[in-house]
């Protein structure tokens, strides 16, 4: 089963993460965009990072061979689009279109992977890493990035506290696979190990995600780095999306055709919804209907069924709450680093071109987290695993249709008062 996950390039060891580093240099005939890479915080700061980029020509994509030289393509080209479109201190008269040379390569690179042409998760996350020491193992405190936006060690840390999360968090992924074949073969003590093992990952993963406080600075985050990862829908800057300049020409009454796509979120992370999917855990929209009556079979009933049931329930509860706990910490990092933020800021970005919405922008991202229920209802399971119900209810009960109850069930006193205020 282990290498049906490498036939999706997924690694047994560090799951959707490419178990080697991330190359970090394209062949020589893409030295263009790498030299402009290389040269990017010095152009933006001298306001020449849009002209320079206007110069390049356009370069074919055909060249490009291994999976590992297309990631590499697609994190140049997302940076120099990025860097294009929200660069500060350039002129913003012309930003809604993207010119020829980075479109058409982009989009090129982005349908090879099967992506969208945006910044996404896997490029500043998934293939932006490297070992500062290759010869020691893979952890937090070995890694570097390749590149970021605002050549800050937030920035960095932002991203590679996410890196080390998805490179550990592979151990789940085998962990899932093991699940799925000790349930095939009926074998309760396996299931029971690699449930704890999923468990023990979500533990790590919590564990890490605690860690972005340390040296990721909210202020940094929202002034500096954030701007950098917005998409072109659903944003007042560019109404219309971008223009994809070379790659979709004009409608039929003449007009170019925009493109839309949001940006960057560990939203995107394979990994949490592969935990989701193997866990039973569903998503729910704010005031979709979800079956709320669900019979809860008396935990009596369903024990000595098979050997090992108790123990198994346990540790799949446990999986169940290490998730809740997931989302409370990041909701308590999503209030940190957005909605203090934003409410402090009054919605300026310090250090970027000002907009007017970032309170909405920021109410909205949190309503939209806040109100996806997350529910863990087994009605798929067979009877032994529907016990689990009782704990479902419970999580269930935690979405709601505000912030505020779920942070009421967190007992999170003080953020409640800042969420409060801010909504005042
Ligand atoms: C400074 C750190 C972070 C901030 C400010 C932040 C913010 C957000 C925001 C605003 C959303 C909702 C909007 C959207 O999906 O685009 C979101 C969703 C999400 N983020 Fe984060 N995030 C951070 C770090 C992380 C990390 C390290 C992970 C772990 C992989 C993560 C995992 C997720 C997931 C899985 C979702 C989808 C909603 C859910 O499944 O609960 N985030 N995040």
């Amino acid at each position: 089963m282990e290498s049906m996950l490498e036939d999706y390039d997924i690694s047994p060891v560090t799951g959707f993460l490419p178990s080697t580093p991330p190359l970090q240099r394209l062949p020589s005939y893409y030295e263009p965009w790498e030299v402009l890479l290389d040269n990017f915080h010095d152009l933006m700061l001298a306001g020449r990072l849009r002209s320079s980029i206007n110069k390049l020509s356009v370069l074919d994509t055909s060249p490009l061979q291994t999976l590992a030289e297309y990631h590499r393509a697609f994190l140049v080209l997302s940076s120099l689009a990025h860097g294009y479109v929200w660069g500060k201190f350039d002129e913003v008269s012309d930003v809604g279109r993207l010119p020829a040379c980075i479109a058409k390569p982009w989009v090129k690179v982005s349908d090879y992977l099967g992506i969208s042409p945006i910044v996404n998760h896997a490029a500043v996350v998934l293939w932006n890493w490297r070992l500062i020491f290759p010869d020691e193992p893979f952890s937090l405190n070995n890694l570097a990035t390749l590149f970021t936006f605002s050549n800050t060690p937030d920035e960095s840390w932002f991203y590679l506290v996410t890196t080390a999360i998805e490179g550990f968090g592979g151990r789940a992924i085998t962990a899932i696979m093991s699940a799925i074949r000790a349930i095939k073969t009926g074998n309760n003590q396996k299931l029971i190990i690699a449930l704890r093992d999923i468990n023990s990952t979500i533990i790590d993963i919590n564990a890490t995600l605690q860690r972005m406080h340390e040296k990721c600075d909210p202020y940094v985050f929202y002034h500096m780095i954030r701007p950098y990862l917005s998409g072109w829908e659903n944003e007042d800057r560019l109404p219309k999306g971008l223009i994809y300049e070379g790659v979709d020409g004009n409608d039929e009454n003449g007009d170019p055709i925009y493109r839309k796509y949001v940006g960057a979120s560990a939203g995107q992370s394979a990994l949490i919804q592969a935990l989701d999917i193997a866990l039973n855990i569903e998503h729910y929209p704010t005031g979709a209907n979800y079956d709320s009556n669900i019979t809860i079979s008396s935990p009596d009933e369903d024990m000595g069924m098979l050997q090992g049931t108790t123990e198994m329930v346990r540790t799949y509860n446990e999986c169940l709450n290490q998730m809740k706990i997931f989302r409370s910490k990041h909701l308590q990092i999503v209030s940190a680093y957005i909605i203090i933020q934003a409410h402090r800021s009054k919605g300026e970005f310090k250090y970027h071109t000002p907009i007017n919405k970032g309170i909405d922008i920021a109410k909205n991202e949190v309503f939209r987290i806040a109100t996806n229920n997350v529910n863990t209802n087994n009605k798929e399971a067979n009877t032994k695993v529907k016990i689990t119900t009782t704990k479902s209810i419970e999580i269930k009960g935690t979405g709601g249709t505000n912030l505020i109850p779920f942070l009421k069930q967190m007992r999170d006193e003080t953020m409640i008062q800042e969420i409060q205020n801010f909504y005042e």
